[in-house]
This record gives C-alpha cells, structure tokens and sequence, in this order.
C-alpha cells in the first residue's frame, strides 16, 4: 500500500503526519490518528516516552514487541507500519481502525452480546490471526476484547503490543488487568506454550456470546478456583454448537484442546462463514 511507496530507506519523521485527535492515553505515551501527508492514508500514532520506557525498565520489551509486530502481516492483525525515535519519544506508526474498540461494541450491542452469526464470524477471525501469530512462533498470551480493534470495514484487528495503551477503559473493575482468561497452567505458574491462545480463545467466545466470561466472580482467590474447577455454566439462549466448541476449547490438559484449524472448521463456526455483515 501507500507507505511501502517510501521503500524501506525513508527516514521518517513527526513532520510528514498531521496530528489528530486523541485516541486514550496511557502508561507510555498517548495514541492520536494522524494523516500521512504525501499519501492522505490515516494512521494511529502512539507516542511513547522513553523516560517512561527506562523507568519501568522495559526497553528490551518494547523492542521486542516492535521487532514482533513490524514481522507480523495478516488482515486480522494490526500491522505496525513503521516506527522512529527523537530524543525524547519513540513513535510507532500503527493502522488505524476506524471501527475502534471490540469491547465497547460488545457493551453496546443488545443484551451486551453478540449474536451468534456475528460471534461466528468473529472468533474465525481471531482463530485465524492466532494462527498465524503461532506459525510465526508468537504466542498472543493475552486475547481478550480489550486487546481487539474493528476496521472499518468491520473485520477485527488482533491489536496487542504488549505495552497497548489504556485508553480511559470503564470495562474491568480490577486494576491490574483481568484474571478471567488465565488458563490453568499460568495460574499454577507451570511452563506454558502456544495452547494458552487456544484457551483464551474459548473464554472470548463465551463472552461473546454471554456478554461476560465464564468464571468471572467477585474476588481473585474465586475466579482462580471457578478456572481450576472449570465451574461455568451455560445461559439457555447459548446454542448447542457453540457449547461443544467452547468445551473443546476450555480443556485443563492442554494438549487435548482443539487446534485453530479444528476451530475454523467446525460446523457451528463454518455455518455462518461468507454470510455478508447482516
Ligand atoms: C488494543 C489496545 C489495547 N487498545 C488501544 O491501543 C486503544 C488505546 C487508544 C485507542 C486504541 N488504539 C487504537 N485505536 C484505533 N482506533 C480507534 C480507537 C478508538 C476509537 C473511539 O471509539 N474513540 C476515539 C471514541 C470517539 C468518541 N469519544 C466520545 C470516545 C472515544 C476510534 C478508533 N486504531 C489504532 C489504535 C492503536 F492500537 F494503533 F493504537
């Protein structure tokens, strides 16, 4: 597209983006959209300050999550475009997606869920950017609406850096994140590999179409037994279908849970592929 144009010798800078309005705020630095100048193409700016960087120590991290993103390129996945550095900021030129925050759409949707067609459409989506994180040797470790944007054409966008913003988010009561989709073995700290995402996975099915994840509860200590106990119940409105492909998903054994391929393929997921955005 327009900015491969520049060829990969460009040096950018603040000066060939007009800067936007705000997108949120937070721990490193502040996201804007901007529009690059010689091509019109509209962006997301996140401006993070290095003097924040060094003081939580996290340099090697937010190098890594850069060397990660700009090498990951699928349509579900936010691609990072380009990124440069002043003496007091690092700027990383990201997609902008103009449909912005899956979690609002799913508050705002009725009853706070998605229906099934669009559930559906969604989770093949992020089944298939996960996929590819996984061919690419990159486990997400931490999907969750929260880490989820819209394009504008209504396609999802896996957005997770590592070091995301928080734009001013009404959506967890907990500081410190949520515990809701930490699979078995990270709760028992034991070593973990790509089969976290399938977990996870599961858990944002069911909050799609619940409108909460299934072992939400009051405090930490009982969201971590509900997760070791695999204490969930299903409302009735759930279908059948969706039911057997999350239990396939919510598995202890981590071995035993459904391949993304399995996920893609199954028939309550299959049904509803190519329907247009009804
Ligand atoms: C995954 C990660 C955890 N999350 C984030 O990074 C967040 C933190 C800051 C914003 C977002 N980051 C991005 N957001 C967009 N698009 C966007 C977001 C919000 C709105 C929106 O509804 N408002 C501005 C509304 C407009 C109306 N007013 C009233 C409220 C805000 C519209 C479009 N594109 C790229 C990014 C990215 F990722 F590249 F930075």
């Amino acid at each position: 597209t327009n900015h491969e144009a520049y060829g990969n010798s460009y040096r950018w800078s603040p000066r060939d983006f007009e800067l936007g309005s705000a997108l949120g705020q937070g721990k490193f630095g502040h996201v804007h959209v901007a529009r690059e100048k010689k091509t019109g193409y509209l962006v997301a700016i996140k401006a993070l300050f290095k003097s924040q960087i060094m003081k939580s120590r996290c340099e090697r991290q937010v190098m890594r999550e850069i060397e990660i993103q700009s090498h990951l390129k699928h349509p579900n996945i936010l691609r990072l475009l380009t990124w440069f550095h002043d003496e007091r900021r690092i700027y990383l030129v990201v997609e902008f997606a103009a449909g912005g925050e899956l979690y609002k759409h799913l508050t705002n949707s009725p009853h706070g869920r998605f229906p099934e067609s669009k559930a559906a459409r969604y989770i093949y989506q992020v089944a298939d950017a996960v996929e590819y994180c996984h061919r690419h040797h990159v486990i997400h470790r931490d999907i969750k609406p929260e880490n989820i944007l819209v394009a504008f054409n209504g396609d999802l966008k896996l957005a997770d850096f590592g070091w995301s913003v928080h734009a001013p988010s009404e959506r967890r009561k907990t500081m410190c994140g949520t515990l809701d989709y930490l699979p078995p073995e990270m709760i028992r700290r034991e070593v973990y590999d790509v089969s976290v995402d399938h977990w996870c996975i599961g858990v944002l099915l069911y909050e799609f179409l619940v409108g909460k994840p299934p072992f939400e509860s009051e405090g930490q200590d009982r969201t971590y037994a509900r997760i070791l106990a695999l204490d969930m119940t299903y409302p009735e409105y759930v279908p059948e279908g969706a039911k057997d492909l999350i239990s396939k998903l919510l598995k202890h054994t981590s071995k035993e849970r459904l391949s993304l391929d399995g996920v893609k393929k199954h028939y309550w997921v299959r049904q509803f592929q190519n329907s247009n955005n009804l």
